[in-house]
């Protein structure tokens, strides 16, 4: 429901049965009308006099002043009781009479007008629209009685109009209380989803290699378990492949360790570029790398250690550096753990080493026995 839409009294649904409903509550019948009419030519007659009584006595405590605080707005308030005084003898307290004392109650609330201010105002304009009563009949214009009923009128007409101010200062309340709710709601949601976030990062912060981005060693031992489980279930091969720098310790002690760490960065891009999404490449540590091929053979694993070179060559600038590559096929049928794995890929990677070291180059192992060497293309 668009609220600007709708009027105070349509909100609170205050149909006309309903005022009706609350004027028997309050006992305010047509007598009670016609003796507020009565008093009317009196009161109008005299009301400027009445409004600026009313201010004179409601200045004298500070706390009202405050509240008032200028003189453009004690204008306008004394505007708006001359109104209120004019409905309240006119005698007729419909729709638009309630609407009116439901808009005083949200503007008392706006401006900051405390209940007991408020009440100390109605017994005070009380007191004097009764003392009109009064001069009235000492003018000869109404009868003693008639004084006592239009006072027991205007008593039953002021509460009957303070419940409906309530009824819009409480609702005011009660929107405020709403409103902070919804703002911490939107608040704890925000929160939420930033703690969400920055768990996820830090989630991908403690499994990668802060220098490569490629997955640490932790993350390497997890993946692995959970892809050589798959593996197993689907009855597919998996190859590791796992390989060292040759020479790296002289380029970091000949050219600094920021030069090594642009290199280690440009394998790992190389890498990437090498596998398919599938693949899982990892920085094991220092200068090691693996790829876990879900899927994949010995054969696929050794096309992408040449893809992988052939990278490493095109980007290398004039350093001697080689890879020394061991490649492990398991499975399909029969699995190695992820322990055994690596080890076994990591025996046939130093199998490739020690050929490196008889002569210079790319060495690649993948069985006991096999070994190759590569090179520019
Ligand atoms: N720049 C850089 N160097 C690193 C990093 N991690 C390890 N290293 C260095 O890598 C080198 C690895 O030493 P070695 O295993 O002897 O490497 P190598 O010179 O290639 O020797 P071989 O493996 O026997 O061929 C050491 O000098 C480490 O300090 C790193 O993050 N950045």
């Amino acid at each position: 429901m668009l609220l600007t839409n709708h009027t105070m009294v349509e909100q609170l649904k205050l149909t006309e049965r309903r005022i009706e409903q609350i004027k028997k509550l309050f006992d305010l019948t047509q007598t009670d009308e016609e003796n507020m009419q009565a008093a009317e030519p009196f009161i109008t007659r005299n009301l400027d006099w009445i409004v600026e009584e009313f201010y004179a006595k409601q200045l004298t405590h500070l706390e009202v002043e405050i509240v008032i605080g200028d003189s453009d707005t004690l204008q306008r308030l004394k505007n708006s009781m001359r109104g209120y005084i004019q409905e309240v003898f006119s005698g007729k307290f419909d729709e638009h009479y309630v609407s009116a004392r439901l808009r005083v109650g949200k503007v008392h609330k706006r401006i900051g007008v405390s209940p007991a201010l408020y009440m100390a105002a109605v017994r005070l304009l009380w007191d004097i629209l009764s003392d009109q009563f009064e001069k009235d009949h000492l003018e000869g214009n109404c009868s003693r009685e008639e004084v006592d009923k239009r006072q027991r009128s205007l008593t039953k007409l002021l509460m009957f109009d303070v419940q409906f101010v309530f009824e819009t200062y409480t609702g005011a309340l009660v929107a405020e209380v709403e409103k902070a709710k919804l703002e911490l709601e939107h608040y704890a949601h925000d929160l939420a989803e930033t703690v969400a976030k920055q768990t996820r990062e830090l989630k991908e912060f403690s499994c990668q290699d802060g220098l490569t981005r490629l997955l640490n060693h932790r993350a390497f031992y997890e993946r692995m378990r959970v892809e050589l489980a798959g593996c197993a279930r689907r009855k597919e091969p998996l190859t590791l492949i796992y390989f060292d720098l040759n020479g790296f310790k002289g380029l970091n002690d000949m050219q600094g360790h920021v030069a090594g760490d642009q290199m280690l960065v440009m394998i790992g891009k190389c890498i990437l570029a090498s596998i398919r999404e599938t693949d899982i490449a990892c920085r094991y540590g220092g200068d090691e790398f693996c790829i876990i091929m879900p899927g994949a053979t010995n054969g696929q694993a050794k096309d992408v250690c040449e893809r992988l070179i052939q990278c490493f060559i095109a980007r290398q600038e004039g350093e001697d550096i080689a890879f020394s590559i061991g490649i492990c096929q398991t499975g399909p049928d029969k699995f190695l753990s992820a322990d055994e794995l690596v080890n076994a890929a990591d025996k046939r990677m130093y199998t490739a080493k020690n050929a490196s070291r008889d002569t210079a180059g790319f060495w690649l192992c993948d069985s006991q026995e096999t070994l190759g060497k590569y090179g520019r293309l």
